[in-house]
């Protein structure tokens, strides 16, 4: 297992060429947010749009539009109800991430199935969350797609068949090459699943033990999978980066909210750009 370094980092993150465009920086479709977890789809946008992706849509119930616009106007909004809009935006996207909130209704699931047979091997596929518990209740085919996971140990459990106590390196490993993609193994020491490495984050704290901090992390992974041309990089750093912005703010805090790290996401890519 290799620890994810601030070289690494710093490698990853370039700095921007002057006649780049909104377009350079990807599209990213945000699919998550029932009626009662809006909060978790907003979360993800707003990580997405503050780590620097260039055009963020949200696909989400209608009653959290409003919310959305009001918190984040740099983000456009559509209808999760309206199945066919979303798979006709999922085709336009550079990166979809799905899950955040989205809940385990039939809506959910159905909505879910229509994206897993739209998107392709050129995109880059963010399932986290509900999505992940959907998959593994209703033991959906994994979609052919850059697909990163991002599950928390109990929503590993259900998608692995590994209980808690047999989720080491080994193991996860197995499961890995059976589902394929990156598994971002999230914990108190986040572990990254890839082809052929496992890597171990070796930052973060307890502060950051608050819902909807995955959410955040969800968004920071589309938006830089979006921009930069190492994908795998690109998850790493932000796992990385996550967690880093968390320390330095729990230097000085008890509880680092979500929506604390996001408005420091900006000022932190700066710093490690730079250096
Ligand atoms: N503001 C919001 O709208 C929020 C919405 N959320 C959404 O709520 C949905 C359900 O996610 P949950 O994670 O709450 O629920 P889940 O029911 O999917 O997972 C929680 C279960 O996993 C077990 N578990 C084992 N190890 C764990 C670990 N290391 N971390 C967390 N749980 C562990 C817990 O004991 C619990 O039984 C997701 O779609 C998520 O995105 C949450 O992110 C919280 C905030
Ligand atoms: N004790 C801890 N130390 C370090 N990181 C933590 C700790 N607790 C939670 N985290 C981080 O917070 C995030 C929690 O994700 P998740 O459980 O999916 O949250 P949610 O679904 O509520 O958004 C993960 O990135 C995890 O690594
Ligand atoms: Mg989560």
């Amino acid at each position: 297992m290799q620890p994810i370094t601030e070289e690494l980092v710093k490698d990853t993150i370039a700095k921007r060429s002057d006649d780049s465009y909104k377009g350079t920086y990807g599209k990213v479709l945000v699919i998550g947010g029932d009626a009662d977890m809006g909060g978790a789809a907003i979360l993800t946008a707003s990580a997405a749009v503050y780590s620097g992706a260039g055009l963020v849509t949200v696909a989400t119930h209608k009653t959290n539009h409003a919310a959305l616009h009001s918190r984040l106007p740099e983000a456009m909004a559509i209808d999760s109800a309206d199945v066919e809009k979303v798979t006709e935006q999922v085709k336009k996207m550079d990166v979809i991430a799905i899950g955040p909130g989205l809940g385990l209704s039939e809506e959910a699931f159905i909505l879910l199935t229509a994206v897993f047979s739209t998107v392709t091997e050129q995109q880059q596929t963010i399932i986290d969350g509900s999505a992940i518990s959907l998959m593994a209740e209703y033991d959906l085919p994994y979609p052919k797609t850059q697909a990163v996971y991002t599950p928390h140990l109990g929503e590993w459990e259900k998608l692995s068949g590994l209980a808690v106590s047999q989720q080491e390196p080994n193991a996860n490993t197995k499961i890995q090459q059976k589902i394929g993609g990156t598994i971002v193994l999230k914990s108190n020491r986040t572990e990254v699943y890839v082809e052929d490495a496992v890597w171990k984050n070796t930052v973060g704290n307890p502060a950051m033990a608050t819902g909807g901090m995955g959410d955040t992390l969800a968004g920071m992974i589309a938006g830089f999978t979006a921009q930069f041309e190492d994908k795998e990089r690109a998850v790493l750093s932000a796992v990385f980066l996550h967690s880093k912005i968390g320390d330095e703010l729990a230097a000085k805090q008890y509880v680092v909210l979500p929506t604390q790290i996001i408005e420091h996401i900006p000022s932190t890519m700066k710093a490690y750009s730079l250096s």
